[in-house]
């Protein structure tokens, strides 16, 4: 049995992965944390999150100092914001603990970024160099030697399978970069309460043009520039994008269907249509990835969608968990 805590519990990803660690025959909660001055220190989860209860009744801990809680503790899910994680990850690494960090900490191996688009400066060069990216479809072996694994954020998750594939196989023009239109429900925002994601606030509007944190961590992790624009939609959860790209002459619609097969036809969370597009209806609360595409001429049109507290957070957490020890990549997701 694998000891596993869960910082950041009582949160939208957090509480996600309470589900997937309970019923994980081979991990086992030690504890479910939250700040030291949290408003819901000494709560039960399952009042915060009634869908748990029955199931996972346990408190949320007031946490002060990490080392009280990790004691015989195997490994450490981080469902906490970036400088929270920040600072957390390198305590339990020092512990022997394998952690997963949901947040954008050790994303991107270059502490200029954090500067930039995080608005805090690294201090941890070393753990950004020995992170592994854990998009779990393609970073599989090195998944299974990390000890600091690095969830990507939500809309790179679905963004880089799509692209991905294409453009490891020379099949895009990237001189016309791909234009990723992006929509997300309000939950990929966070549980905590502010004005702008608020009921009467939401409705359908693009944010971060041109500047949002996701464009860089999909254009390295990519090795290719994209327009990213993210739009926030009034449902709880669910990703949509519609990606447009210009293929390279000659490129067929068979032979982009066929690179989809190929790449993700054993991969058991990457669903592809062979025919029409998804919708997010048939993924929210589901941990995958749903892709499907067109082609008219030189032009593509990929869609793609995924929950975004789920591939897009807790379950590709625990997808690279099981890769990371060896259990069935579905394990408890499915
Ligand atoms: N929501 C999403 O769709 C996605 C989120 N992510 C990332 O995952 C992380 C969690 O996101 P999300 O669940 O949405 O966030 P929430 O705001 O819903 O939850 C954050 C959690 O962290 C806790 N917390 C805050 N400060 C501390 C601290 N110092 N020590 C311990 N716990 C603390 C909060 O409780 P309290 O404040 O009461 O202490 C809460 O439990 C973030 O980094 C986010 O960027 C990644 C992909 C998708
Ligand atoms: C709707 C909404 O606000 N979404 C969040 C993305 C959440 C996420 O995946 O991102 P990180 O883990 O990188 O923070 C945002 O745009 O900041």
């Amino acid at each position: 049995m694998l000891n596993t805590l869960i910082v950041g519990a009582s949160g939208y990803a957090g509480a996600e992965l309470v589900t997937y660690v309970n019923r994980h025959p081979h991990m086992n909660i030690t504890a479910l944390t939250v700040s030291a001055q949290s408003n819901d220190a000494g709560k039960c989860i399952s009042d915060l999150h009634p869908q748990l209860k029955g199931i996972v009744d346990l408190p949320l801990q007031p946490m002060s100092d990490i080392t009280e809680f990790l004691d015989g503790v195997d490994v450490v899910f981080l469902a906490t914001a970036h400088e929270v994680s920040h600072d957390l990850a390198p305590v339990c690494l020092a512990a022997g603990c394998v952690v997963f960090d949901l947040s954008g900490a050790f994303r991107v191996n270059d502490p200029a970024f954090y500067e930039k688009f995080y608005g805090f400066t690294h201090q941890h060069a070393d753990l950004l160099a020995q992170a592994v990216y854990g998009l779990a479809e393609w970073n599989h072996d090195k998944l299974k030697e990390a000890q600091l694994i690095a969830v990507p954020g939500c809309y790179p998750t679905a963004a880089q399978l799509s692209l991905k594939p294409l453009i490891d196989a020379d099949m895009l023009d990237l001189n016309q970069w791909p234009v990723i239109n992006a929509t997300s429900g309000v939950s990929g925002a966070g549980r905590k309460a502010a004005l702008s994601n608020s009921f009467c606030e939401v409705s359908l509007q693009p944010y971060g043009v041109f500047n949002h944190r996701h464009q860089p961590e999909i254009a390295t992790h990519l090795g290719a520039d994209v327009i990213f624009t993210p739009h926030l939609a009034s449902f709880p959860r669910g990703i949509l994008e519609t990606i447009t790209c210009r293929l390279k002459p000659g490129v067929t619609q068979a032979q982009i269907a066929d690179l989809f097969k190929q790449t993700y036809g054993n991969k058991p969370l990457v669903r592809l249509y062979d025919k029409g597009v998804p919708a997010l209806k048939n993924v929210v609360g589901l941990p995958f990835c749903d892709i499907g595409f067109a082609v008219q001429g030189e032009h593509l049109i990929v869609v793609a969608t995924e929950d975004n507290l789920l591939k897009g957070a807790a379950a590709q957490a625990m997808q690279c968990a099981n890769i990371r020890f060896g259990y069935a990549e579905t394990q408890s997701l499915i």
